[in-house]
């Protein structure tokens, strides 16, 4: 058995991967790291492979990717039982639009840096959320690395992942997204409830994170710490739409969680119910509807970083 199992998602960044590949095999090669390599022909496809190389023995994967396939390799991670999720380490070598996730954690952007990390294998053990919600009728349940959006951030990631399904996405997707479905999106009343509290109030958005950057770089979460066993929370309230193009830049830099339309906490569960369906994104993946329950398992993932 090779050390490495390499995971590539061709399609990742419109497509770019790809050739990237060819960059990062003919590196991996040189520094003479041992792996064996696959590449994803399909959604869903990198959580199927994780579970049959787990099967057969393999303990450290390296993703060539972006965020949504290391959330499928994650979720095969904590979907099986031929091995303790403690002895898997994951790596990536980010080759997605937003590679959110490794800005926190510290997983460089650029590949050669990112294999670079490979030389001395330092591992950085986080914290890994769930959350269980509805497709239809059906009950499902997802883990998360980085964060879960749902109100209007989850509609413009919805519009993101369209745009990138026609390989026409770029790292301003999301932004440009943002201000075209601003002022036809209207907000929409839920009950959150969490540690004793129970809020009823009219949501413009709201990120659940164990990290802090969604969107291609904007702070969601500020202050999100991956290894505090807590789930930081963002909510936007109510706002008139003009605000936020104007505040726009204080989404980048996080600032926006002290005006006084935002509520930001930490806890360990977290339940919203509504009336009305609100649509779920967890790590850039579009998924199922309300009603949701979130929850945490304290450092649970190993990780390669820098
Ligand atoms: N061969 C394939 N053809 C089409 N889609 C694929 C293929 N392999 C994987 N996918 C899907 O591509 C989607 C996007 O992948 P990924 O998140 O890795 O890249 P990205 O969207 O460019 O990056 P990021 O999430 O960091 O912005 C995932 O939903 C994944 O399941």
């Amino acid at each position: 058995m090779k050390k490495y199992y390499i995971i590539v998602n061709p399609h990742s960044s419109g497509g770019k991967a790809k050739e990237k590949w060819k960059v990062i095999e003919k590196k991996l090669k040189e520094l003479k790291i041992d792996f064996e390599k696959v590449f994803t022909s399909r959604r869903m496809h990198a959580y199927s492979l994780t579970i049959e190389a787990i099967k057969d023995g393999y303990k450290r994967f390296l993703i060539v990717g972006g965020d949504g396939t290391v959330n499928e390799v994650v979720n095969g991670f904590f979907s099986q039982e031929f091995e303790k999720t403690e002895n898997l380490l994951i790596g990536l070598i980010p080759t997605g639009t937003g590679n959110d996730w490794g800005k926190t954690v510290g997983i460089p952007v650029d590949i050669y840096e990112a294999i670079d990390v490979l030389k001395h294998e330092k591992v950085y053990t986080q914290d890994v959320g769930f959350v269980k919600y509805y497709n239809d009728e059906k009950e499902e349940k997802r883990f998360f690395v980085n964060i879960a959006g749902m109100f209007f951030d989850a509609e413009v990631t919805r519009r993101t992942n369209n745009s990138k399904d026609k390989n026409k996405s770029s790292s301003f997707s999301y932004l440009l997204n943002l201000l075209s479905s601003l002022f036809k999106y209207t907000s929409q009343n839920a009950i959150i409830s969490y540690e004793n509290k129970s809020l009823n109030k009219k949501i413009f958005s709201m990120a659940v994170g164990i990290c802090k950057y969604s969107g291609g770089g904007m702070k969601m979460v500020p202050e999100a710490i991956p290894d505090d066993g807590k789930l930081d929370v963002t909510i936007v309230n109510d706002l008139p739409k003009w605000v936020v193009v104007q505040k726009i830049k204080k989404l980048f830099d996080g600032s926006f969680i002290k005006e006084p339309w935002v509520d930001y906490f930490r806890t360990e569960k977290l339940s919203i119910n509504s009336q009305e369906k609100i649509y779920l994104e967890v790590d850039g993946e579009s998924l199922g509807h309300s009603p949701f329950e979130f929850g945490i398992i304290k450092k649970a993932l190993n990780v390669l970083v820098k």
